[in-house]
């Protein structure tokens, strides 16, 4: 990340019984993490297959930065991209103690690449104290970890992970979701991330590939494709805003977070070791006011700018609203509200918000 991002580029094609992967022209900057995101079906697994030359049925192209990965029927073979993979069900091996899946792969190292520092990374993946167990008697999210650990060893320049979260409970993935973020940040390595959870991908993402029908139909940012009115991340709870903010020391029993001259207020006192946070504003949370409504109960109410009014089914409408640090929030209202405050491009105005949770 930072200075020197690759580019991933390419043209990729793959039959597969009756699906057809064809993903069309694309070019995707590897910086943080990159989520696939579609339905069932979509190709998101298949489309990684293809770029982890994981299937010899792959045509096309695809470059990795300047090396050429893929060229028609041609193809380097996956050992030397240099890809770590973590599926949903760590796929380690059930007889062997967890040092011995760790070290089975990192001895299959070409001698070319030097092997990464074991016990810094046992360490910083959370198993240093598990690894002469036998990984049958680890739980989910454990061997997870260990699978984790597994790819990073070999020095990845990219780190696939397939729906790696979806077999386990709600607490192990809440931690997963923080070890990943450490990892992306500490190793600066590039990830890939199926998932079907539009929360994993508000929490992770930086970029998003959307897939349909065997084909990429847009890559985006998370921030764009959150501004799309039909974003394909809102679920049935309806438009949803991410904001991103810089923890402060609780106060008064509340943590504050702050986004330029302004403050939001969380009840949630867990321990954020992060500079930066990101936290999730449904727009059904929101309502507004013309004028700064101290007077109530709601703690959180922004000065915002109306970007835009979309009408909705159901006599609603969504309002597009530009914070004063530029960050963007959409409220969902009545018609009868927007009417009746005479809304409209451009009004200043204040942003209630009911409710404020950190994206996870
Ligand atoms: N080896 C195979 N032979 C035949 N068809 C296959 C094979 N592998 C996958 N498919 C089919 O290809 C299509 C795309 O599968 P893929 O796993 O890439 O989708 P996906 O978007 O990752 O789905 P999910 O989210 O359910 O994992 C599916 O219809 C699947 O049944």
């Amino acid at each position: 990340m930072g200075l020197d991002v690759t580019t991933l580029r390419g043209n990729l094609n793959l039959k597969l019984g009756n699906f057809e992967l064809n993903s069309g022209a694309f070019e995707l900057p590897l910086e943080g993490v990159t989520v696939l995101f579609g339905r069932s079906g979509s190709g998101k697994s298949t489309l990684l297959r293809a770029i982890s030359g994981l299937d010899k049925h792959t045509e096309g192209e695809l470059y990795f930065g300047d090396v050429c990965w893929q060229n028609g029927k041609t193809a380097l073979a996956t050992q030397k991209r240099h890809i770590g993979f973590v599926f949903q069900d760590a796929a380690l091996f059930p007889h062997m103690s967890v040092r011995q899946n760790l070290m089975y792969s990192v001895k299959r190292l070409p001698k070319s690449v030097e092997p990464a520092d074991f016990d810094e990374i046992v360490t910083r993946v959370g198993i240093a104290d598990k690894l002469d167990r036998g990984v049958n008697f680890l739980s989910g999210g454990e061997k997870q970890r260990v699978a984790i650990a597994r790819a990073l060893l070999t020095r990845p320049d990219i780190l696939c992970m397939d729906e790696p979260l979806s077999a386990l409970d709600w607490r192990s993935k809440a931690e997963m979701l923080t070890l990943i973020e450490d990892i992306v940040a500490a190793y600066q390595v590039p990830v890939l991330y199926i998932t079907h959870a539009p929360a994993e991908v508000e929490r992770l993402a930086n970029q998003i590939v959307f897939m349909k029908d065997g084909a990429i139909e847009r890559i985006e940012t998370l921030q764009e494709s959150l501004s799309r009115v039909d974003s394909p991340l809102f679920d049935d709870e309806g438009a949803v805003s991410v904001l991103q903010g810089t923890p402060q020391a609780i106060e008064q029993g509340l943590r504050p977070i702050q986004m330029g001259q302004n403050t939001l207020w969380l009840s949630d006192l867990n321990e954020l070791k992060k500079d930066t946070v990101r936290v999730r504003v449904l727009a059904k949370d929101v309502s507004l006011a013309l004028s700064d409504p101290e007077q109530l109960s709601i703690i959180n109410h922004l000065p915002a700018e109306i970007l835009k009014i979309v009408p909705e089914d159901n006599h609603r409408v969504l309002v597009r609203l530009q914070l004063q640090d530029g960050q963007k929030l959409f409220a969902e209202i009545t018609e009868h509200s927007a009417q009746r405050l005479q809304l409209e491009v451009g009004t200043k105005l204040f942003a209630l918000i009911k409710s404020v949770v950190l994206a996870e």
